[in-house]
């Protein structure tokens, strides 16, 4: 198999660069592309001293227009997505998440946060279908509907079109792992701003999607063992 890494990065001046250590000297990771999407920060000047293909938007689109950018430029046939504010993230955590790409029919990993941060480690258990980080066969990614205008909405997106095609999807505990809340990224007005903003990209798009006909799907990933 082979790996390639989308990060999308909006003003992650600071934290970048602790996503992508852990990712250096991977043999499986064919390439790591990240997408900086409009930062005004230095974002792209840290992610340029790490060897990965920078895609620069001119300005700002949102998540999931970034990451169908650097889907388009990427070619393994697995694509691994991080967020570009993790806090934690060892090469132990990749491996594990590899691993069950192993078993037999598997086409989805999503790795959720655990004995992190109470609050991140909370909204993981409620809403593991949020998590930013997964592993994904590129096949379904590519086979997927428009989702670039999804911005927060992605995750929802590719994580009800998975179910609907029937795929084999499980989730895998990442220890110690956290983000960095939007409040203390942005301040403590502009973050609570922003995080307003981002449920509603993740409402309304549950809602639009999947809302009246395949509801259940949200009860079933709570099913999918570790
Ligand atoms: O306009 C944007 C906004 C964010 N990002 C990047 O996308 C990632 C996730 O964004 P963040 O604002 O950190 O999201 P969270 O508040 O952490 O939201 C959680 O919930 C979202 C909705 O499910 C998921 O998209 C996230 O991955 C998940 O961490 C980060 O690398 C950002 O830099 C962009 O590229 N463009
Ligand atoms: O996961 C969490 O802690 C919050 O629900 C989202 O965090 P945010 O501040 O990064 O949006």
């Amino acid at each position: 198999m082979d790996i390639s890494v989308i990060i999308p990065a909006y003003n992650e001046e600071g934290r970048i660069g602790n996503v992508l250590s852990p990712l250096m000297g991977f043999e499986l990771i064919k390439e790591i592309i990240v997408v900086n999407d409009g930062s005004e920060d230095l974002t792209a000047k840290e992610a340029r001293q790490y060897p990965v293909t920078l895609i620069e938007l001119p300005f700002n689109q949102g998540k999931a227009a970034a990451i169908k950018r650097g889907l388009e430029a990427s070619t393994g046939e697995w694509i691994l997505f991080l967020d570009a504010d993790l806090k934690g993230l060892r090469k132990e955590h990749l491996i594990s998440m590899i691993e069950y790409t192993k078993i037999e029919g598997i086409d989805m990993v999503i790795g959720t946060f655990t004995k992190g941060k109470l609050i991140t480690d909370l909204s993981h258990k409620i809403a593991p279908f949020l998590s930013g980080q997964r592993l994904i066969k590129r096949t379904i990614l590519e086979a997927m509907p428009h989702f670039e205008h999804a911005r927060y909405g992605i995750e929802i997106m590719i994580t009800g079109y998975a179910h609907k095609m029937g795929c084999q999807i499980k989730k895998v505990k990442l220890p110690h792992v956290y983000h960095i809340p939007k409040e203390q990224k942005r301040g403590w007005i502009k973050g609570k701003i922003e995080k307003y903003s981002m449920y509603r990209n993740i409402i309304s798009t549950l809602f639009e999607s999947y809302f009246l006909s395949r509801f259940k799907w949200i009860k079933k990933l709570h099913r999918y063992s570790s």
